[in-house]
């Protein structure tokens, strides 16, 4: 069975990196320039310097060619993963699609295979998420991730085709929970990425990250998602991760609001739209997020650090 990954950012080519260990990998890259580039110098120097391209890998800008593969990785960013998919669906119609991106839709408030089974109604769909920055997965680092896949077949079939030597699949079929799980961490790495840059400490952070978590699973039960799978990687593996390193974005983006600086807005942090669009769910659907608030109140500039902080505090006592 063969494997393409659509989108040649980070993720898109550590993965394609990765898979190639198993054999020819197809990597789609939308610009032909930086296609181009890329096969030549074996190298993708723009968002993943440092790595090597396995020769069993070639990257394409021809999308038709690329989206010849049995299994395709949808390796671009959640805000876009509809207008790209709908705008290629006669290509995609027939493959196994996995969604590589983590994040709820803005507009819809939908996670990445509830669009995709938007789009493409009888498409087999998958999602990989879990913790894996893309420098360690290039890098041969061990790495472990959840593949969500509704279809119990589908899942172990795409589990066994997508391990590698470096990267171990877990399965489930609890998609919800994956898609609440790898979103919502997200916006809890801005939150402690804040914290600390503002020196609020340690202590700070690990209150955050648990409280965080619980507004996860908030969530989460309300969507029908099972409790089980936040406690898994896709919840409180990458929450972990993503809350704890500068090798994160959204942790990066979170730093640069506690320490009053600016931060590159043409880097891609999910959890920016993210937070705004779960904000907007939770208070339809009337649900208690209080971090993912404040998140969005630090984003749109509306709230100090210090008024966040205060408010967090000041919340009525309640059992853990
Ligand atoms: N970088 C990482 O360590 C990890 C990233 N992810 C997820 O992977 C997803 C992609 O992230 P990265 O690759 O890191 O971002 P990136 O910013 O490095 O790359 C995004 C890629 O998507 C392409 N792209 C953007 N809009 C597009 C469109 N409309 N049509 C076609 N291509 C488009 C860009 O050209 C670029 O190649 C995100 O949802 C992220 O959360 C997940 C795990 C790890
Ligand atoms: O999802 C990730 C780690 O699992 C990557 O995190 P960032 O998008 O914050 O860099």
């Amino acid at each position: 069975m063969s494997v393409s990954v659509l989108g040649s950012g980070a993720f898109g080519t550590a993965l394609a990196i990765s898979l190639a260990g198993n054999g020819p990998v197809t990597l789609w890259a939308r610009d032909a320039d930086q296609a181009r580039d890329m096969q030549e110098a074996r190298r993708n120097t723009r968002r993943l310097p440092g790595a090597d391209l396995p020769e069993t890998l070639t990257v394409t800008s021809d999308l038709e060619r690329a989206a010849q593969a049995d299994t395709i990785l949808l390796a671009v960013p959640m805000q876009t993963l509809r207008s790209f998919v709908s705008a290629h669906a006669d290509l995609l119609r027939n493959r196994a699609l996995v969604a590589c991106c983590k994040g709820i839709e803005l507009e819809t408030g939908q996670g990445p295979l509830v669009v995709l089974h938007a789009c493409l109604p009888k498409a087999r769909t998958a999602l990989l998420t879990g913790p894996s920055f893309a420098a360690d997965i290039a890098k041969g680092l061990p790495t472990a991730l959840t593949l969500a896949c509704r279809d119990p077949e589908t899942g172990a079939e795409l589990q066994q085709q997508l391990t590698t030597k470096n990267l171990r699949l877990y399965r489930t079929t609890d998609t919800n929970g994956a898609e609440i799980g790898g979103a919502l961490k997200n916006v809890m790495a801005i939150a402690c990425g804040a914290v600390i840059g503002a020196g609020l400490g340690d202590s700070a952070r690990a209150a955050l990250m648990t409280r965080g978590y619980a507004e996860m699973q908030r969530m989460a039960l309300a969507s029908g998602a099972q409790p089980d799978t936040l406690a898994g990687l896709s919840g409180f593996g990458d929450l972990t991760l993503t809350c704890s390193s500068e090798l994160s974005r959204n942790y990066r983006l979170g730093l640069a609001i506690g320490r009053n600086e600016t931060f590159d807005p043409s880097i891609t942090v999910e959890g920016a739209a993210t937070a705004r669009a779960v904000h907007a769910e939770a208070q339809t659907r009337n649900l208690d997020m209080p971090i993912t608030a404040i998140v969005v109140a630090l984003l749109d500039q509306r709230l100090t650090i210090a008024d966040a902080t205060a408010q967090l505090l000041a919340r009525p006592l309640k059992e853990e």
